[in-house]
């Protein structure tokens, strides 16, 4: 019997996936897993009883990921199953930057009993017109999942496309489109686009990477669009420039102080993934991935653990161990175990930075003396009988 906890709301389409094994609690501590969307774990004490983290969504910014890892808390998200989602609200911000549809409905809605509101929206209409994005330059910093997907439909929409991405997957590669130019560095994005949009995880190595040096390299009437994250971007700075009309329009999916209300600025209330069809799909992605890793102590899409697949355990009992990357780790569990007199019928051992992850098939069930003198291992975070 496993038990989870659900940290926002989750789509039922996913959670109708959980067998009768599963029921869901209340308590995050009396919880084996817990799903979450923007929910700040960062601010939780996440008890020891938790296994695993699922993200139903791609940004882990507000999980403690690298204290998880410490402590042997598997970390999932959902890697592209949201993309789509924001990609179609990344063209309407264009669109809303590059026209004023918000003032002209807002027009429309100031003079809704003016019986010639007809002819008077005819006379009114030019102080609300503006430009087509089709021709212009777009910037894209960051060509993954929603990067890739924005580069492949602004193409499509005749905008002459830049993309940014030191790191980029061979997938997203070859996912692009042959238009998009490839930029060697994120000045000439700065330099030549019309439209810039960043499309990065926020990492200490990309907040505040929107910053006033940043700006003052780009083009003037610049539009920019952050859907990825607002620490990102020294909004202080892009307010600064707004008012100096160096920045045409900043459109942002994040609330806050701000941003909020100032000229120039069109903020969404984070409504990115908020379609029916990216929560399902984050949500059904992430609960196979919890039930997956639960049952038979497989790790798909993890951000803090590597990947790791022995299918279903065929042998008599499976152990899976998250521990530190370091020397001597296997010699170790394999003697403890062969003292005690065990065959390993098959095993894993997979690493990922500082952090490795052994999954092992045994052909007898594990003694608990066993199972102690594995957690008693330096550097082993966590020892779990999978089967
Ligand atoms: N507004 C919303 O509702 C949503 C926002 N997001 C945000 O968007 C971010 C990106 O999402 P995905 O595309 O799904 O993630 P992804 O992981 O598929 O793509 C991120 C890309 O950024 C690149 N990158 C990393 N550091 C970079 C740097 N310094 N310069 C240029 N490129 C860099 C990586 O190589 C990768 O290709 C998420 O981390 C999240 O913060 C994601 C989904 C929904
Ligand atoms: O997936 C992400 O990174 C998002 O920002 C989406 O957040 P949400 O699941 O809508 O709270």
């Amino acid at each position: 019997m496993f038990r989870y906890t659900c940290l926002n709301p989750i789509s039922q389409k996913g959670l109708e996936l959980f067998s009768d094994q599963y029921t869901e609690v209340k308590e995050l501590a009396a919880a084996d897993a817990v799903l979450v969307r923007s929910a700040k774990m960062t601010e939780l004490e996440i008890p020891d009883s938790v296994l695993a983290i699922g993200r139903a969504g791609a940004g882990v910014n507000n999980i403690p990921v690298a204290d998880c890892a410490e402590k042997g808390i598997v970390v999932f998200n959902t890697p592209g199953a949201n993309a789509n989602g924001v990609k179609e609200l990344v063209l309407a911000g264009m669109l809303l930057a590059s026209r004023d549809i918000v003032g002209g409905v807002e027009w429309i809605k100031d003079n809704q009993e003016d019986p010639n509101i007809g002819k008077l929206a005819e006379k009114q209409k030019k102080q609300f017109a503006g430009c087509e994005i089709s021709g212009k330059k777009l910037g894209i910093i960051g060509l993954g999942a929603i990067g890739s997907m924005v580069a492949n439909a602004a193409d499509a929409l005749g905008m002459e496309v830049y993309g940014y991405d030191p790191y980029l997957s061979i997938d997203a590669a070859w996912n692009l489109s042959r238009n998009v130019h490839h930029s060697k560095n994120v000045e000439e994005i700065y330099e030549q686009c019309d439209y810039i949009t960043i499309h990065v995880p926020l990492l200490d190595s990309t907040k505040q990477m929107l910053n006033e040096e940043a700006i003052s390299k780009m083009k003037e009437h610049v539009v920019i669009l952050n859907f990825a994250r607002d620490l990102l971007a020294d909004e202080e700075a892009i307010v600064k420039a707004l008012q100096s009309g160096k920045i045409k329009r900043y459109v942002t999916d994040f609330a806050n102080p701000v941003v909020a209300g100032k000229k120039g600025v069109l903020v969404i209330p984070h409504l990115g993934a908020s379609t029916a069809e990216a929560e399902e799909n984050c949500a059904i992605m992430a609960v196979k991935e919890l039930r997956d890793f639960l049952e038979n102590g497989n790790i798909r899409n993890s951000v803090n653990f590597p990947n790791c697949d022995m299918g279903v355990c065929k042998g008599r009992s499976r152990v899976a161990i998250t521990h530190r990357n370091i020397p001597n780790m296997i010699s170790q569990f394999s003697k403890i175990l062969g003292d005690e007199g065990m065959n390993i019928a098959d095993m894993t051992n997979k690493s990922r930075g500082e952090y490795a992850y052994t999954l092992m098939d045994m052909e007898a069930e594990i003694p608990g003396e066993a199972i102690e003198a594995l957690e008693s291992v330096e550097g082993v975070s966590r020892v779990r009988v999978v089967r």
